[in-house]
């Protein structure tokens, strides 16, 4: 049996917060306390509140985790701050760095307390199924402990993996953060072209969807890996060379995708402090 995992503070219970919400009620959480201003209901036993404000003093999280945009964070960080100082905290937010976050943090706390632990991490929405991807960076001064319970809970969601260097965070964000945008992007084209060429729009959506996840889900479930699944694909001076050829020319798919990548590194790195209210 799955052990129940421990009580947390979801401080934004968005798109992400929602998601990781979804497979950590699959996986079983004890009482949990849930803020968002927008999100309906929760499940019992847990506890939906608009405010941090509205959340009892004396509520003692497992973990807390952060789930606004960047550029709300800082409005919150007050309430937060008292909460931990018995707890550690999750970030998922793009770009923010530890220091940053531990250093608004303890500013906030009465003087001489513990310093803050803030593990920053980056997961993604495929965490709603339990097929996230949740890539962490802890600071030296987390525990051994600490960075265990982060695993157990981001594993409820999907598969984890751990950083050394803060920096690497950032074009993770890239790929695995915003990687299923890029895919649902493909779905997206492969269906507007179907229609383009003539096909009804219900066939081409049927057949760009179930392509899209099909792909996925061979490459996951058969473990092989994804040069040799195309090469499967691809028969000699058959139809996917053709089409493959121009994606891999010079200036196409690489060089774009490299450059994707560049721009969405860069604007975590322009994150990694304090934003403008927006
Ligand atoms: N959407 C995605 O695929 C991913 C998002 N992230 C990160 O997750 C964070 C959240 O992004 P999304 O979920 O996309 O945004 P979102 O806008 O869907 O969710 C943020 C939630 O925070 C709530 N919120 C903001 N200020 C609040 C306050 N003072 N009190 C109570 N609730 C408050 C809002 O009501 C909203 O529901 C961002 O920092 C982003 O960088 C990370 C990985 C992937
Ligand atoms: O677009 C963003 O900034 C967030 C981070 C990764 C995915 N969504």
């Amino acid at each position: 049996m799955t052990e129940t995992l421990p009580p947390l503070l979801l401080v934004g219970c968005g798109k992400m917060g929602g998601a990781m919400l979804d497979g950590w009620l699959k996986e079983g959480l004890a009482p949990s306390f849930i803020v968002d201003r927008h999100r309906d209901s929760v499940p019992a036993p847990h506890h939906l509140v608009r405010s941090l404000d509205d959340v009892p003093a004396d509520f003692r999280p497992g973990m807390i985790i952060l789930a606004t945009k960047p550029q709300k964070v800082d409005a919150v960080l007050p309430t937060v701050a008292q909460f931990a100082l018995h707890a550690p905290v999750i970030s998922v937010l793009a770009g923010r760095t530890v220091k940053s976050l531990t250093d608004a943090l303890a500013a906030l706390q009465p003087p001489g307390s513990p310093t803050p632990i803030v593990i920053r991490t980056m997961p993604n929405t495929p965490s709603a199924i339990g097929q996230g991807m949740t890539v962490c960076y802890a600071p030296p001064i987390a525990t051994p402990a600490q960075r265990r319970l982060c695993t157990r809970l981001l594993r409820a969601v999907g598969e984890v993996a751990w950083v050394e260097h803060e920096d690497q965070i950032d074009i993770v964000t890239s790929i695995s953060g915003s990687g299923p945008a890029y895919v649902f992007l493909l779905a997206e084209l492969l269906e507007q072209l179907g229609v383009a060429d003539g096909l009804p729009p219900d066939l081409a959506r049927l057949i760009a969807r179930q392509t899209v996840s099909g792909a996925g889900a061979l490459m996951q479930q058969s473990g092989i890996d994804a040069a040799t699944l195309r090469h499967n694909v691809t028969s000699p001076n058959g139809t996917t060379q053709k089409a493959l050829e121009v994606l891999m020319a010079d200036g196409a798919w690489p060089a774009t995708l490299a450059a994707a990548l560049k721009a969405g590194a860069k604007r975590a790195r322009e994150l990694s402090g304090p934003q403008p209210v927006s």
